[in-house]
């Protein structure tokens, strides 16, 4: 009876609010009772319990705020240790008002799933009517909504502070709120928990920067020296060049306050230089770091006002910080690429031994330069660094380039003895290109070379000692020669003390940096990448790896006459972004066989399959087939 007679008294409240009289309530309260009249279109006679979104939709909503509730937990788990024992339960919902994440009294859940005190119940202004999560959603600022405030009065009997947290780019995020299904009738009782909640988002927020610029300066502002390092009131990311790049709500009043604006626009924020509101310059932020006692860090506002501040350095990302392990030449392989810096730590330890190393990655993928640059890292850098293609010299030179040959060893002008590659490798590294290519005959050679450490010059009688760390590379697997009897096991075990795989260029996360070092090698001029053009170059799956990149540069380059290049600058395959043609015809395949089968040879090819000679290589011109890794002599 008594329930019967409060309910109808509140809907008469409603009403005579609604109508314009005079009213003890909060303006919030009144406008929102307003609201869910005139734009929700809620009737206060309908009384309707809590809305639980379906399963299904709480998990996506969950999962778009997973971030923001793993940087929240601690914050929130400190909290709900304060106010449970008073009897509140704490709901984190997202900006919708869809509780996403929740903690309360266990075994109170029935009554608190009815309340919708609960996991998934979504409280919206235009669903539940005047609400703690919802009415903070609507103002964008912490409130209570005290009992009787609910605009339903299935919700009356209860007590809800709610606190907005702020994305870093100013946005709502979610809302924080403490409920309680019970409360003292004064709304004053309520302050200090408002304070509660309103302290936990800061800190909230705080963290939320803290996690999301460690790449940038972040500064931190207090009024009190004291509580600058503890507590501070508000924080800012800053880039490189001193722009705002994210701010936690506090500063997004403060900043507002400073230019003039309505603290509701953050974009106009977002982007504008630090000395747009601080007498300060990017290059002094060093001097707000911890270096100075916190009393003489003061920070003046373009008005005059004075802050404590503190700024901090951008931290190096886990590649950069490892870096700091890699030898020096190896450091310009890459940028920020995880599997990249593995390599190049491994590399680093690597190039401390003389142990023979195997090079194993796609053509182009940067072999040779990796195996400079272990050259460059180990003890042998003041000796030569001498590179052999093995699949470029041709079969019959082979022998005497690699070992060189005795005074008279061939008749007439070249009786004078020549010295091979190996032997100018002396006290230095030997780099092995294309090892897979090796005629099986050499291959005996060159383990006797290695095994022995001297080498018999063709035509020589004595042999020679020599001293030098073999890198071999290759794009074959080698293992699979070896099985196929076209690799010597033996000679395999020898060269290959550990191998080391370089990815592909696709899988590397540090594309558009490799662009900034190769202009730099092939231009003195100061050339940008547009953010098309760098798009474009990320997604090309690049099957020439870094020597395609190089080569598109060089195109780019010549077209390119602003400074800028341009999507247009790009060769076609990477300008549509489809790549060149990665599945080939069947008519393809049967002339890339017929070729294989007639060992290349165009003419019988030609008579194989039926027709003239121009026809095929009109064929080969088109499909751009052409036999790779065939010694040069031979071409
Ligand atoms: N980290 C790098 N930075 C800049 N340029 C690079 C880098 N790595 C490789 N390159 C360039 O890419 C091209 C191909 O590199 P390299 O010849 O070392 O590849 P490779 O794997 O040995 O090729 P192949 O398998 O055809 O022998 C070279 O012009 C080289 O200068």
């Amino acid at each position: 009876m008594a329930v019967t007679m409060r309910v109808s008294e509140h809907i008469k409240e409603v009403q005579s609010v609604i109508e314009g009289s005079q009213t003890s309530r909060d303006d919030v309260i009144a406008t929102s009772w307003t609201r869910c009249i005139d734009d929700y279109h809620l009737d206060p006679v309908v009384m309707q319990e809590a809305y639980i979104v379906p399963h299904t939709q709480l998990k996506e909503h969950r999962e778009r705020l997973d971030k923001l509730i793993r940087t929240a937990k601690y914050g929130l788990d400190a909290l709900y240790h304060q106010v449970a024992d008073h009897g509140y339960v704490l709901m984190l919902t997202d900006a919708e008002g869809v509780t996403v994440d929740y903690q309360g009294d266990a075994s109170l859940t029935w009554e608190l799933k009815k309340a919708g005190l609960y996991l998934g119940a979504e409280w919206s202004e235009a669903r539940a009517g005047t609400c703690g999560v919802g009415s903070c959603i609507y103002t964008g600022e912490a409130l209570t909504v005290h009992q009787s405030d609910h605009f339903d009065a299935t919700h009356s009997s209860l007590s809800c502070t709610a606190a907005p947290i702020y994305d870093v780019d100013g946005s709502l995020a979610a809302v924080l709120d403490i409920s309680a299904l019970q409360s003292p009738e004064p709304k004053a009782s309520q302050a200090l928990t408002l304070q509660l909640v309103t302290s936990c988002t800061r800190r909230i927020e705080m963290a939320s920067l803290m996690n999301t610029f460690r790449r940038d300066w972040i500064i931190r502002l207090s009024q009190s020296p004291a509580f600058l390092d503890v507590d501070p009131e508000c924080a800012m990311a800053v880039d490189a060049e001193g722009r705002i790049i994210g701010m936690t709500h506090s500063t997004q009043r403060l900043l507002s306050r400073i230019k003039g604006n309505n603290w509701r626009q953050p974009h106009a924020l977002l982007g504008c230089l630090l000395s747009d509101f601080f007498n300060l310059d990017i290059n002094e932020l060093p001097a707000l770091s911890r270096a100075l006692p916190t009393e003489e860090r003061l920070l003046a506002t373009i008005h005059g006002d004075l802050w404590f501040a503190h700024a901090i350095a951008p931290q190096p990302s886990s590649i950069q910080r490892r870096k700091k392990v890699v030898s020096g030449s190896l450091v310009s392989l890459y940028g920020d690429d995880a599997k990249m810096a593995d390599l190049a730590i491994k590399a680093t330890t690597l190039s401390m031994s003389d142990l023979p190393l195997l090079l194993n990655g796609e053509t182009g993928t940067g072999k040779e330069f990796l195996a400079k640059a272990i050259h460059e890292s180990s003890s042998r850098k003041s000796g030569p660094f001498i590179a052999i293609n093995c699949a470029a010299i041709p079969e019959s030179l082979i022998e005497s380039e690699l070992f060189g040959y005795a005074d008279g060893a061939f008749t007439g002008a070249r009786s004078k003895g020549k010295r091979g590659l190996i032997e100018q490798a002396n006290n230095g590294t030997l780099f092995l290109d294309e090892i897979g290519d090796m005629p099986l005959s050499l291959q005996a050679r060159l383990l006797r070379v290695l095994a022995e450490r001297e080498l018999l010059p063709v035509g020589a009688t004595k042999a020679i000692p020599v001293s030098f760390r073999v890198l071999a590379a290759t794009h074959k697997a080698l293992p699979d020669l070896v099985s196929n009897g076209s690799f010597r096991e033996d000679l395999f075990y020898r060269i290959n003390g550990a191998t080391l795989t370089i990815p592909a260029l696709r899988e590397r996360s540090d594309i558009l940096w490799l662009v900034g070092q190769i202009l730099t090698g092939l231009t003195d001029k100061p050339v940008h990448v547009s953010t098309l053009a760098g798009d474009l170059l990320e997604k090309y799956p690049w099957p020439g790896n870094i020597r395609e990149l190089e080569n598109t540069l060089r195109f780019a380059l010549a077209f390119c006459v602003e400074g800028e290049i341009q999507p247009e600058h790009l060769p076609e395959e990477i300008k549509t972004g489809l790549g060149r043609p990665q599945c080939v015809s069947s008519v393809t395949q049967e002339l890339l066989a017929t070729l294989e089968a007639y060992n290349w040879n165009i003419s019988e090819t030609a008579r194989a399959l039926g027709v003239d000679r121009s026809t095929i290589h009109r064929r080969m011109k088109k499909e751009r087939i052409e036999r790779h890794y065939q010694p040069q002599g031979k071409r």
